[in-house]
């Protein structure tokens, strides 16, 4: 862009020369003398006289001459009974054409410099709207190369059935699921998920960010969305990865502020792509987020993103498969155990054991060392921590995890102790995009309706987590582990009282409906809340502390193993029913 700008400079200097040059032409007097209306001489003077420029053209005539020197030279003139003309200074027609030379040339060039700028806006245009994705055919990477997260490979490893046998599926008319998302912390093996999927079904592989839709023209988002979904077409059967959904897939603005309006018409454009294809074109789209909670609800509807897929940070043994995945390949000294690694690096992500490993080879590399040991993992350890004193770092993590699994176990018990038909599929004190632990239960019930005594019970195993951290803890100790505890349990409540008539002291009313009229209800609402809540925590501390061994035993195998699935859990609890 360097020439256009100096040719733009050079144009300007013109012009300014140009306007100075019409300013000075104005008004200029010619003197003729009476005899010789056309100027002979070629000599020409000058004088001024009220401002004004007299030019006078010298001839013979010396008196002319002579008027130059006088102060009135107008009126000199006219007494000398020279006729004087005033007249606009013309231009002489050589004048006039250098002129519109000039007016042309800058014409064409600024024609030029135009018609430039928009080939190279539209070339960029192009370029942009095409999406640049990277294409791999059967990429290298396979499910064997994902370690851990075996129930989000098991469902990815039935797509690619889905993929490789569409025939099957259809005779029995199932609808091939169009979009999955992916949702977890970084660095948990999401994009290797999707290319492991592309891989196994031996079908092409898009990958796009969300972040190359977010652009400045207007349009060009929605522009490329089509281009990649049409290059998917052209395809046949692929996968598309769209790595960071949130930067388009954000909850949309009802509110109306003008700039959110570009990322609007891009999801509308994904949305309407998505349900422009058939599940039978072989076309899967997965997306990937560190966040489910923020995506706008279009994109999860049936036919979209109806598949979501959790992929969660390691437990203890996910973390020492990948281990073992890094460690294969790399001459590891023997008494390495992978076991303590894995004990050390509690919340570690897939991407991060991946990047201690590889900082311990560079740290052995340097030394030329025989075999990556300790103490180049120990130093690993610390810079992949980063800064922070890996010592005291440790400590509060033992501490965080002893609290978590009591926590969780406080949940778990509740649960198993509140009905038989309580099932509690899986515990974890690993950090779940829902808050710090997870506890996840199934219980078997109508839909339809929910019992007044599940409800107290669902009250309960919330606030179970609580209960156990005051007991086990001391009152003093309890922590914001239990926020969305509580506030579950107080909706479930809330809900019971104002709306469905499950309390004897307020009666059967719904207080959403009468609140308008009897002002002061909401003081003893919150009264009578209150006095609910009491009751069911007392009730719920009563229970877990006659079963406070079991509560020690689910908290002691968490801490040791971090997960537990349905069936160990069971063990757990049935083992002290045997004895
Ligand atoms: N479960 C795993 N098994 C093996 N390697 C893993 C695993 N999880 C992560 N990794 C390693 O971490 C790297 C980054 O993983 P990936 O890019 O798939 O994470 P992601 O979840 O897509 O992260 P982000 O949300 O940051 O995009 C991988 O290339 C791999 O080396
Ligand atoms: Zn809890």
């Amino acid at each position: 862009m360097k020439t256009p700008i100096k040719i733009l400079i050079g144009i300007g200097i013109a012009i300014f020369f140009l306007i100075l040059n019409i300013a000075e032409n104005e008004s200029s007097l010619i003197a003729e003398t009476a005899s010789m209306k056309a100027p002979l001489s070629q000599q020409v003077r000058e004088g001024v006289d009220n401002n004004l420029k007299v030019k006078g053209e010298l001839n013979e005539s010396q008196a002319l001459r002579n008027y130059f020197n006088t102060d009135n030279l107008k009126e000199s003139l006219l007494t000398a009974d020279i006729i004087i003309v005033e007249v606009e200074e013309k231009y002489s027609a050589a004048e006039i054409v250098v002129f519109m030379i000039l007016i042309g040339v800058m014409a064409i060039i600024a024609f030029v410099l135009v018609k430039q700028g928009s080939k190279q806006t539209s070339r960029e245009y192009d370029k942009m709207s095409s999406v640049e994705f990277s294409t791999q055919k059967e990429s290298t990477i396979t499910f064997a190369d994902i370690a851990g997260n075996e129930e989000a490979k098991e469902s990815i490893m039935e797509l690619a059935d889905f993929l490789k046998n569409p025939e099957k599926y259809q005779r029995y008319g199932a609808r091939m699921p169009k979009g999955v998302i992916l949702y977890g912390p970084p660095g948990t093996g999401k994009t290797l998920m999707a290319k492991a999927l592309a891989s196994e079904a031996g079908v092409d592989f898009l990958a796009v960010s969300g972040s190359d839709f977010v652009q400045v023209y207007a349009g060009l988002g929605a522009g490329r969305i089509r281009n990649l979904f049409k290059s998917a077409r052209e395809k046949g059967k692929c996968v598309i990865f769209i790595d960071e959904i949130d930067a388009i897939g954000k909850k949309r603005d009802t509110g109306g502020l003008g700039g959110s309006d570009e990322s609007n018409r891009t999801l509308n454009a994904l949305l309407t792509e998505m349900s422009g294809f058939k599940g039978s074109e072989g076309i899967i789209v997965m997306a990937a987020t560190n966040r489910l909670d923020i995506l706008d609800e279009a994109l999860l509807r049936p036919g979209r993103f109806d598949r979501q897929i959790e992929i969660g940070l390691p437990d203890l043994k996910a973390r020492q498969d990948i281990l073992k995945l890094y460690t294969q390949n790399r001459p590891i000294e023997d008494t390495i155990s992978i076991e303590k690694i894995a004990q050390q690096t509690v919340y570690f992500s897939g991407a991060q054991l991946e990047n201690l490993m590889n900082e311990a080879a560079i740290y052995a590399a340097r030394e030329s060392a025989s075999f990556i040991s300790e103490k180049h993992i120990d130093r690993a350890l610390c810079t992949v921590i980063a800064g922070e004193e890996k010592k005291d770092r440790s400590n509060i993590k033992e501490e965080e995890r002893r609290i978590t699994a009591y926590h969780e176990a406080g949940h778990t018990i509740a649960a198993k102790l509140l009905s038989s038909e309580n099932r509690v599929t899986k515990v974890t004190i690993i950090p779940t995009t829902k808050g710090a632990g997870g506890f996840s239960m199934n219980i078997p019930h109508d839909s339809m309706y929910h019992r007044k005594k599940d409800m107290f019970h669902s009250i309960k195993i919330a606030l179970a987590g609580r209960v156990v951290e005051e007991l086990v803890f001391g009152e003093e100790n309890i922590t914001t582990g239990a926020r969305n505890d509580i506030q579950k349990a107080t909706e479930i409540l809330v809900i019971m009282i104002r709306q469905l008539g499950m309390n004897e002291e307020v009666g059967i009313i719904n207080y959403d409906i009468l609140m308008g009229e009897s002002r002061g209800a909401g003081e003893r609402l919150a009264e009578i809340c209150n006095k609910e809540m009491k009751r069911l925590y007392a009730e719920t501390k009563e229970l877990i502390e006659e079963n406070i061994h079991l509560v020690h035993a689910i908290a002691g195998e968490l801490m040791a193993r971090e997960t537990l699935k349905e069936d160990e859990v069971n063990r757990v609890i049935n083992n002290f029913k045997v004895a």
